[in-house]
């Protein structure tokens, strides 16, 4: 079976959400959207082209905030500057409208990677100020540039034509901005579920464990920032041509405040949300007009916004997941009333009610999750060769596959060497000019009581943090300072000790995410939705690796509900799904039972045999002897002894440190413990 076919089998279980379900409602939004102009008055019309027309920024919006995790209040610029470059290009420029279009596109795009390059750098909330500021910028800009007509506008550009048909009426600009809309929207759902999409939720997530697995946080912001910007020029494009003229009242903070609505009222990351949106707030913003006026009597203009202002506020409150909760909570109650309608039909054919044996007509299924039982494993990463060595509390007689490990240099040789690594905060010496090499393939345990600053060391090593000073090389590169990324493309994958779960997706979805540096889909790749067979690929090994460790049956389980030690399991799994030359494991063993410990050391040790480097930082000291080939002790950041288990064992120095007295008590208390036991 290929990997397509046998992903595909698999996926059956819902790791990948129903194409079905996103052809058909597509399938449904085109007809909705071929009816409109046959059924609706002039009011409405107007309503249904202008929610298309604002679909395209909410799109945009939501894919931002919803994947991104990132606000922008400045929707309206973008949007602006695709319609003024547009209609300048028309009129200015006299040029096509293909081609006006697509400077329209462009210039927004262009102005969204100018002020996405610095901003997206910073963390926060600062992305939202800078484009609340870029809004601000571009309205008065084009109120006050005679370029661009300063109050007035520009205006005076044709209609669009579709091959010699003037769209010169709400029916037919409808229809011609519809299929935009729709490819905008299977673009972009394609995104929410490609590599780079998942990526995205999972960096919104936990960026440090996104980062950690090889994403580059900030270049896949940037991308979706601009391509969020992309949506809006495009929007502005259509708006241009269905106005005729566009003036500053384009670029208002209330035009932003709108497409924000639009995303909150549909739900933050769904695209469907978006358009349902976009339609919502349409109507609404009609009813306004009418209900504020009427309110408060000769109130115009701005005072809308003090509808919008509650609604956001209602929502908000209210709603918090918008109408994409809503969906999602009615669906949820209509399985679960078909599962109870399915199971008591199951029931009562499985018991006659004369009494008789069954037959074996109702036959009920006997796995809740996972794989089909008795599907081949094995094509993908998983390297059989390294079999045996049991595995405690595993099924009779089968010996779990080993996932696939990088062996980049050759056995003893340093993989990585730190020097002098340092880190202080303000006056704490966490870590104090510490040296150790980690020879390849083997395994040296980091001990230390606690405080000694063992993760501290972990963070530096991986890029977490940067050290005050010091240098960290892994495969004979330089890296410390730079991003966990950087040390994740060339093999440095970590677990940590406060775990970093992906909440937002199930457990196969974390393991999955350990794939991302064997992926080489982007977001374009990802949008035309050519990546199938690669993710495919990928989620099989990662259902590989989960059933290695026994947790194949809970792969389908939201990450967040695993039991604790399960969870801490599903992180080892998803680092080994990197396919690590450095695994560094911060506590893997903490809140395991015995029998969890015995399968991850038989698996740790398995691991190194097949060429697996392992840097382990436990507090079960008597694992770390067994495990280890060497140890290395830190004691208030310093590191006191290195070397081979037994020396350390007996050294001193480890013992003060450990038992927190002078050497000579320490070892006369050592020798009472021994003799006691
Ligand atoms: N961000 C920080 N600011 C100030 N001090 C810090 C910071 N992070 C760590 N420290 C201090 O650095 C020292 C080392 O901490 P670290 O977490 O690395 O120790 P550890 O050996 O991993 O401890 P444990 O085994 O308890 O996890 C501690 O004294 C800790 O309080």
């Amino acid at each position: 079976m290929s990997y397509l076919n046998k992903a595909a089998t698999r996926s059956k279980s819902g790791f990948w959400p129903n194409n079905r379900g996103t052809i058909i409602g597509v399938a449904v939004l085109a007809v909705i959207i071929l009816i409109v102009p046959f059924t609706a008055n002039s009011s409405m019309m107007n309503i249904a082209v202008f929610s298309l027309i604002f679909a395209l920024p909410a799109i945009g919006l939501s894919l931002l905030m919803g994947l991104a995790g990132q606000v922008s209040l400045g929707q309206a610029a973008f949007f602006a500057i695709g319609a003024y470059t547009h209609a300048i290009l028309l009129q200015k420029f006299e040029m096509p409208g293909p081609v006006a279009a697509v400077g329209g596109v462009v210039a927004a795009m262009l102005a969204a990677l100018l002020v996405g390059l610095p901003m997206l750098r910073l963390r926060g909330h600062y992305l939202a100020l800078a484009t609340l500021g870029l809004g601000f910028i571009v309205m008065i800009a084009v109120r006050e540039w005679e370029f661009t007509g300063r109050t007035t506008g520009i205006y005076g550009y044709g209609r669009p034509e579709v091959f010699g048909i003037p769209i010169d009426n709400n029916g037919l600009f409808f229809w011609f901005v519809a299929p935009f809309v729709l490819i905008g929207l299977v673009l972009a759902l394609n995104l929410t579920r490609s590599r780079a999409g998942r990526a995205l939720s999972a960096v919104n997530d936990s960026e440090l464990a996104a980062e950690s697995l090889g994403v580059n946080t900030y270049a896949l912001r940037v991308k979706v920032f601009t391509l969020s910007a992309g949506f809006a020029g495009l929007g502005g494009v259509f708006y241009a041509y269905q106005v005729q003229i566009v003036s500053p009242q384009v670029a208002e903070f209330h035009v932003s405040v709108e497409i924000l609505l639009m995303v909150v009222i549909g739900g933050l990351g769904s695209v469907w949300g978006a358009i349902a949106g976009a339609f919502i707030v349409e109507l609404l913003s009609e009813g306004l007009r009418d209900l504020i006026p009427a309110i408060i009597p000769g109130a115009t203009g701005e005072v809308q916004l003090i509808g919008y202002g509650l609604v956001l506020i209602l929502v908000i409150l209210l709603l918090p997941g918008g109408l994409y909760q809503v969906v999602l909570t009615a669906r949820a109650a209509i399985v679960r009333a078909w599962r109870r309608r399915s199971e008591s039909a199951d029931a009562s054919a499985a018991a006659p009610p004369d009494g008789t044996a069954d037959t074996g007509a109702g036959e009920v299924p006997t796995r809740a999750f996972g794989g089909l039982p008795g599907e081949a494993r094995g094509d993908g990463g998983l390297g059989s060769d390294a079999l045996g060595g049991g595995v405690g509390g595993g099924v009779e007689g089968a010996v779990p596959a080993l996932p696939a490990v990088a062996t980049p240099v050759a056995a003893g040789e340093p993989i990585l060497e730190v020097r002098g690594l340092t880190k202080r905060y303000g006056g704490v010496v966490a870590v104090d000019d510490v040296s150790f090499a980690v020879p390849a393939g083997r395994i040296m345990g980091l001990i230390g009581p606690n405080g000694a600053g063992k993760t501290t060391c972990f963070n530096m090593i991986t890029g977490a943090i940067a050290p005050t000073t010091g240098t960290v090389t892994f495969l004979g590169e330089e890296i410390q300072g730079r991003k966990p990324h950087v040390g994740a493309e060339r093999g440095l994958t970590r677990t940590f000790q406060n775990l970093q779960v992906f909440s937002s997706t199930d457990v196969v979805g974390n393991v999955y995410m350990g794939r991302y540096r064997k992926g080489r889909a982007g977001i374009l790749r990802g949008m035309l939705g050519l990546q199938g067979r690669e993710q495919y690929r990928h989620e099989a090994i990662a259902r590989d690796i989960l059933d290695s460790m026994r947790l194949g049956e809970f792969a389908e389980l939201a990450a967040g509900d695993l039991p604790f030690g399960r969870q801490r399991m599903m992180e080892v799994c998803r680092a080994l799904a990197a396919e690590p030359a450095l695994l560094l494991l911060d506590e893997p063993m903490a809140g395991l039972s015995g029998q969890e410990r015995e399968m991850l050391a038989a698996l740790l040790r398995r691991l190194r045999d097949a060429g697996l480097t392992i840097v382990l930082v436990e507090h079960d000291v008597a694992q770390v002897m067994a495990l280890a080939d060497s140890v290395a002790v830190l004691d208030d950041g310093v590191l006191i002894a290195h070397g081979d288990p037994e020396t350390v064992r007996n050294d001193p120095a480890v013992i003060v440190a450990y038992l927190g007295t002078d050497a000579e008590e320490a070892e006369a208390e050592l020798k009472e413990l021994e003799e006691q036991a």
